[in-house]
């Protein structure tokens, strides 16, 4: 790697989904040098390889935990858990890779809240298609051709049809599920090439390492301070950790801005560490205050549960143990295709307008997701199958269901009793009634699909029965039921956003970031990641931030190019004068 230097034109705290993308384009010119530290190490290649991710998964995330929430996962005593990943790529080196840009509802949102129509959905598109390398079912002009992450799906995607058939039945299209989003059904697609994991590293960072010598790339580099003089952020604090050997308080200068994308709980915590938040808030942590802002509040994730199926149809579930085999190794590295190539199971989605969309008059604005997942091995987040009842040719399958656009907010703050250690994180679920509202309406349409539409009746699909003693005194399956289970299990999706939340400027006393994603009142520091967000896209969330990031890194680019050359002005102005 070139040499380390003393300064840095751009320093990116975070080499994550948003963080390479600003590294890579702010160092494609040659004219800038460019700082990214990442505070997790290397990824391990076996993260590539969709089907086996959780083997190695422990070792590339920090789970965080909420404090206990009072309206939801009740059933674990109200704490839900939230994974980031910590190693170069962040979330997209551990994610599932489903690849959803969300509602063009979603940004022209965004362009009213910030009053900026760079924002719109119209004027992103060139920067989703910038990010894009684009082999899925459902080519069109909406889509990039050539840019850093290929997007496709395997072939082997068993029970798709199934889904599919069912949404026809209920009326709905088959859309595409990366183009502006329609209420719809969709085969899910991913950032893949050849069945392989592509992440923000492997497409925008690690092509050109050792081919630029401007850019420098430090994993295990963990920044504990943004340092500021005045209100000017002149420079990082960070401790190295690469060999085993911990070097504390490095100090490394910027000379244009530093862009701060440690993620949505990374990067809160960092300004909140170096004096950016809440006066109130930093006082009692005993922090200086350098600009008061709000920043950790705003803070909401999609909330999401898991229904438990039974189908009689073995051969329509990835089962892991069954189906790894050598053959099935070999069918991966010849055509990168197979059981290998599945992201546990997951095949397909429906975006679906609840009736609270329709009461917000917006009723072609989908607000929930259902998915199913083809496996008796389902995400943590849901309760393990093991428990289900059934007869030896029959298997488990669950249906994800996901509320799109969450209305409660909630925060998250540093621990005043220990500013460096974990923070205070309260979603506050399901404090707005609506999103309960939203939730059970998904709990119903995935029953319609599971139980009243042909393709699933084939498949004699049954509601594996619910055992939770905290809702007993419902009759089972009742409304009341299903709000009750509802508290007790929906959790965070990790899709979280907002407690750095962008807005109009100054005047607005929400925002933390202006439009051009600057840190309002001090200078030379920005936000680029999930938790510029607002709201949250009715979406997954990291094929939207490819494009935050490509819109930021024009932004920057733009932003210092103009300075450079009214800098020039005034350095020329008195040979004027002199003259
Ligand atoms: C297990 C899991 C499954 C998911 N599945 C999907 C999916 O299938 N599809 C989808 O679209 N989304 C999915 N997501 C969500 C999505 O990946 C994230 O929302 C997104 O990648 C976040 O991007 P980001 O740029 O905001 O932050 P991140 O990608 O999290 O990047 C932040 C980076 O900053 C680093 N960092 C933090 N603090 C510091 C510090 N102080 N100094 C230096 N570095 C620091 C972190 O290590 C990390 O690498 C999933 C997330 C997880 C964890």
């Amino acid at each position: 790697p070139p040499p380390l230097r003393d300064e840095y034109d751009f320093i990116v705290v975070g080499a994550g989904n948003a963080g390479c993308v600003i590294a890579s384009r702010l160092s494609e010119n040659g004219k800038y040098t460019v700082l990214l530290l990442e505070a997790g190490p290397e990824p391990h290649p076996g993260l590539n390889v969709p089907a086996i991710v959780s083997d190695y998964i422990g070792g590339y995330i920090r789970i965080y935990e909420s404090v206990p929430q009072r309206n939801a996962n009740l059933e674990n005593g109200g704490i839900a858990e939230y994974p980031v990943g910590w190693t170069l790529g962040g979330g997209t080196s551990v994610n599932n890779m489903v690849f959803n840009r969300g509602s063009p509802f979603d940004y022209d949102g965004w362009a009213n809240i910030t009053n900026d129509d760079g924002w719109k959905y119209s004027n992103m598109l060139k920067y989703f298609k910038k990010s894009e390398d684009y082999r899925g079912d459902f080519p069109s002009d909406q889509h990039g051709y050539n840019g850093p992450i290929p997007v496709s799906r395997p072939r082997y995607a068993p029970g798709l049809e199934n889904w599919l058939e069912a949404g026809r039945t209920l009326g709905y299209s088959i859309a595409d599920p990366n183009g502006p989003q329609k209420i719809s059904f969709s085969p899910r697609e991913f950032s893949k090439r050849f069945g392989r994991r592509v992440s923000s590293y492997a497409g925008y960072i690690r092509p050109f390492l050792g081919r630029r010598r401007n850019l420098r790339v430090i994993s295990s580099a963990e920044v504990s301070r943004v340092i500021f003089e005045g209100n000017k952020a002149v420079g990082v604090r960070y401790s190295t950790n690469s060999t085993g050997e911990i070097r504390e308080n490095n100090y490394v200068r910027v000379r244009k801005d530093i862009i701060v994308s440690a993620g949505v709980i990374g990067s809160p915590l960092l300004l909140l560490r170096s004096g950016v938040g809440p006066k109130t808030d930093l006082d009692e942590a005993k922090v200086s205050v350098v600009k008061d802002l709000p920043v950790g509040k705003g803070l909401h994730d999609h909330l999401v549960l898991g229904l438990s199926f039974v189908i009689n149809n073995r051969s329509l579930i990835f089962d892991r143990e069954r189906d790894l085999t050598p053959e099935a190794l070999r069918i991966y590295n010849t055509i990168g295709d197979g059981p290998y190539s599945t992201s546990g199971g997951y095949v397909a989605q429906a975006l679906i307008a609840s009736s609270i969309a329709t009461k917000d008059r917006n009723s072609a604005w989908p607000d929930y997701m259902l998915y199913p997942i083809q496996s008796p091995r389902a995400p943590s987040i849901f309760p393990p199958s093991e428990g289900i009842e059934m007869a030896e040719w029959e298997a488990p399958v669950y249906c994800g269901v996901a509320l799109g656009r969450p209305k409660s907010r909630g925060s998250i703050k540093l621990n005043a009793s220990d500013v460096d250690g974990g923070p205070l994180i309260d979603f506050q679920f399901l404090s707005n009634p609506e999103d309960g509202q939203v939730l059970l309406e998904g709990i119903q349409t995935a029953l319609k699909i599971f139980e009243e539409t042909p393709s699933y009746q084939r498949l004699q699909a049954r509601l594996a029965p619910i055992d939770m003693p905290a809702c007993q005194q419902h009759e089972y399956r009742s409304e009341e039921f299903w709000k009750c289970f509802i508290r007790q299990r929906a959790t965070a999706f990790i899709h979280a956003a907002g407690p750095c939340r962008m807005g109009k400027g100054e005047e607005d006393p929400d925002a933390v970031v202006d439009s051009r994603l600057r840190v309002i009142g001090v200078e030379g520091l920005r936000v680029v990641d999930a938790s510029i967000m607002p709201n949250v896209v009715n979406s997954n969330t990291h094929a939207p931030i490819y494009g935050i990031a490509e819109k930021a890194s024009d932004a920057i680019l733009e932003d210092w190019e103009a300075e450079d050359v009214v800098g020039s002005f005034r350095f020329r102005k008195p040979y004027r004068k002199w003259g």
